[in-house]
């Protein structure tokens, strides 16, 4: 039965990827002392281009598809993945990632993103799959169960993070478009039965253009499709930047390039074009024969032009433009890097939660904080964040202190909702109509739309939807919370939703329980007005609120979301244990090549190593499991009461010495539980050498800080060098060494 207890750890980019060189070898000593095996796979971006053109490799550099593998493990009862963050790769970043493989002498092709040829039209296709949030839809066969545990709230409780105040009189607002948009537009359906879809565009002179072939529904579905009108996008954004520039803030967007992979760089890519409708009329020529796409950014126009006779020309230009507008939120004052830059540079869920947390400011070219109008042009979920605001003018920044928590419980399985949208979202080529028809040509729901608006259609599965149901109503029990479904009726598929939840509801014991349905804005309000006092709201959200929830309150709530416990429990019975809900971190991989220091936080990755560990132990019925875990809880409470995460400068504790003490303290735990006294003898003399050996460990750790590191790339570090940098201690691998 034992030699079934496997947990498959992911590889992935950047900090998380840094991270796991170190910590990874202590799981494994940890874990090899119980029967259970970790298996590691490779996702990371360079690895998931690397599956996809294993033709144009050599026999010794092809690699399996490991996303593919862990998919269709995902589906079933014996999965238990602990899934780090990824890469969700820009078109900017993919230019980079090939150019590195290419380097380290891999064949891949170029990204052709014009595509000329068949052969260039596969490739793009293929590069397709790489791109964007390529791999959480994939691996998220459950729905989503994310909350602060106790140990961490009580953490921040008493180590409060800073919180800029707010003033009254802060200029900071979110703005969004009045019509034309995705709210505006949306229509929704809830098909009876088994049947098919297919998306077809239908031109003014009658002509007829299949968008997608038919693809099967499932009884019980519902679908929804929604056109944001390219024309309206671009008068909004025009008449942003005059808003802006007159109120003196900056100007800022906030979108979510990297899952809403076809439409947001759409519009990303019009937001630039109107802030630098000068550039792009003057030079619409030679912006054409050099292929600059304006969805790519400024950054991919700097990099373009860089050579070019016109150079200083286009820069001049550039510049007079920003001297013109408003000024632009920064990425990177340091390196002029503007909010425009790159399409995945400004990730809305993050992006938002932390100018919240900075009074409402972003960075202005001199460095400094200063008010901003955020660009959410979409109204669907904008006025969450508004919500917010307006609470914080009010009431003023709110304090970890003392406030209260919300947990999210989010439908995500089965790609649920615009998350799953990207195979079914087109930028019209002209006037006409989109429609949704079944295989007979019944119609489901048809668009009107002009050249270049975005037309998009989204499919949310019943079954997920129960689960969904069952889970709200198990946490709001579990963890004695009220609950409520963030749903808003004046929209058509909310509508649908409601439906669902009003019918799946009775089917569980909700006696006692406080659960309701109010709408985003509503919510927000209420679970505001709670938070002050000290309570907790469970939110029960669809797909993307889920994902800006999970990290609007952590951030605020704990510091970072790298701090939540996410679970996913998936549908046929397996785990999937994510750490954290935030991202790779980049600053932090580029801090680590430049100074040595890592302060990437992995208490996202403990988190989830203890709930995988319970996991395994109740599926696979391997009760030394249980006591690693219940040691690891113990271990994770005492790291946080002697705060042992890593600090952010040279000199004090980083990630890999946060590893140790995470060890040391594990260790400990082990030691001391009498549950299985195998497990306490070998871990006592573990214990005993950490203990005694702790300033030396500590002293080749902070030793190795303080200068630069090689470690032979960013996206396909040399595996050598890259261990030697995070594993500096050979006391502690000595260690390590002799468990396994
Ligand atoms: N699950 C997944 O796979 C996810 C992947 N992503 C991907 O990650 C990349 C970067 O995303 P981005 O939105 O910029 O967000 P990140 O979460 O990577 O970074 C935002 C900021 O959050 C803080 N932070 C996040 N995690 C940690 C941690 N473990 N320890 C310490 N601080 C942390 C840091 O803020 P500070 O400086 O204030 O301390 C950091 O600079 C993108 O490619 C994105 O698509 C994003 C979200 C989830
Ligand atoms: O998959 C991604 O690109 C990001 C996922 C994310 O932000 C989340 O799930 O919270
Ligand atoms: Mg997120």
């Amino acid at each position: 039965m034992m030699s079934k207890s496997k947990i498959i750890y992911t590889l992935t980019d950047e900090a998380p990827m840094l991270a796991t060189y170190s910590f990874l070898p202590i799981v494994k000593a940890f874990t090899a002392t119980s029967g259970i095996e970790v298996e590691t796979r490779d996702i990371s971006l360079a690895g998931r281009i690397l599956a996809n053109f294993t033709e144009y490799l050599k026999d010794d550099q092809k690699i399996g598809d490991a996303l593919a593998e862990l998919g269709q493990l995902a589906n079933t009862p014996e999965a238990n993945i602990i899934k780090l963050p990824n890469i969700s790769a820009s078109i900017p970043q993919l230019y980079a990632a090939i150019a590195e493989l290419q380097a380290h002498g891999f064949a891949v092709p170029n990204y052709p993103s014009d595509p000329a040829t068949e052969e260039e039209k596969e490739i793009k296709a293929k590069y397709a799959k790489v791109l964007g949030s390529a791999v959480n839809p994939v691996l998220r066969e459950g729905n989503s169960d994310r909350r602060a545990p106790k140990a961490v709230k009580n953490y921040a409780k008493a180590n409060p993070h800073s919180m800029g105040v707010w003033s009254k009189d802060s200029k900071t607002k979110v703005v969004s478009m009045s019509h034309g948009d995705f709210y505006a537009t949306e229509k929704s359906v809830t098909v009876e039965n088994d049947t098919q879809f297919k998306i077809e565009f239908l031109g003014k002179d009658g002509s007829v253009k299949e968008l997608k072939g038919l693809t099967s529904l499932k009884a019980g579905e519902i679908i929804d499709s929604s056109v944001m009108s390219l024309n309206a996008l671009k008068g909004f954004v025009s008449a942003a930047v005059a808003e802006a520039k007159a109120a003196g803030v900056l100007l800022s967007a906030h979108l979510k390039a990297t899952m809403m992979k076809v439409s947001d760089p759409i519009i990303f890519g019009a937001i630039v074009e109107v802030y630098f409708k000068d550039v792009f009329e003057k030079f619409a020529d030679l912006f054409k024969q050099l292929n600059i796409n304006p969805n790519n950014g400024l950054g991919e126009l700097y990099s373009k032009i860089a050579g070019n006779a016109q150079e200083s020309e286009v820069k001049a230009a550039i510049d007079a433009a920003i001297a013109n507008g408003p000024d632009l939120a920064m990425v990177n004052s340091d390196k002029g890097i503007t909010n425009l830059h790159v399409p995945s540079d400004v990730i809305v869920d993050a992006s938002m939660p932390a100018m919240i947390r900075t009074s409402g400011q972003m960075w202005n070219k001199e460095g400094k904080s200063q008010d901003t109008f955020a660009l959410i042009p979409d109204r669907s979920y904008a006025g969450v964040y508004e919500a917010t605001i307006e609470d914080c003018k009010t009431n003023g920044a709110l304090d970890p202190k003392t406030m209260g928590s919300v947990p999210n419980v989010g439908l995500m399985a089965q790609k649920a909702e615009e998350y799953g949208s990207h195979d079914k979202t087109f930028q019209a080529e002209s006037a006409g109509t989109i429609r949704v028809s079944d295989a007979q040509g019944n119609v489901f729901m048809e668009q009107a739309v002009e050249a270049g608006d975005i037309f998009r259609m989204c499919q949310t599965k019943d079954a997920p939807i129960q689960d969904w149901v069952k889970l709200a109503v198990n946490r709001s029990r579990l963890s004695d919370t009220p609950a409520i479904f963030w749903l808003d009726k004046n929209r058509a598929h909310d509508r649908e939703i409601i439906k669902k939840v009003e019918k799946y509801l009775p089917d569980y014991d909700t006696t006692g329980l406080d659960i309701q349905i109010l709408s985003p804005v509503e919510a927000t309000k209420l679970s505001l007005e709670r938070i002050r006092k000290g309570l907790d709201t469970i939110s029960v959200t669809g797909n993307v609120l889920r994902d800006y929830l999970t990290d609007l309150f952590p951030i605020l709530e704990v510091g970072t979301s790298a701090k939540m416990l996410s679970i996913v429990p998936l549908m046929n019975g397996g785990g999937l244990f994510e750490t954290g809900a935030g991202g790779s971190a980049p600053k932090h991989i580029e801090q680590f090549i430049e100074e040595g220091y890592l302060r990437w936080d992995s208490l996202g990755e403990f988190l989830a190593l203890g709930a995988s560990l319970e996991h395994l132990s109740q599926t696979q019925n391997n009760p030394k499991a249980q006591v690693l875990a219940d040691a690891l809880d113990v271990a994770t409470e005492k790291f946080l009461a002697n705060d042992k995460s890593p600090a952010r400068k040279v000199g004090q504790i980083d990630n890999r010495g946060s590893h140790f003490y995470l060890a040391y303290y594990w260790a400990e735990a082990l030691a001391a539980q009498t549950k299985d006294t195998e497990l306490a003898a070998t871990f006592a003399p573990v214990y005993e050498a950490f203990q005694s050996n702790e300033a030396k460990i500590n002293e080749e750790l902070i030793g190795a800080q303080g200068k630069r590191q090689e470690i032979g790339g960013y996206y396909q570090p040399n595996y050598e060098a890259t261990s030697k940098a995070m594993r500096p201690s050979e006391t502690l691998n000595t260690i390590l060494d002799k468990l396994v």
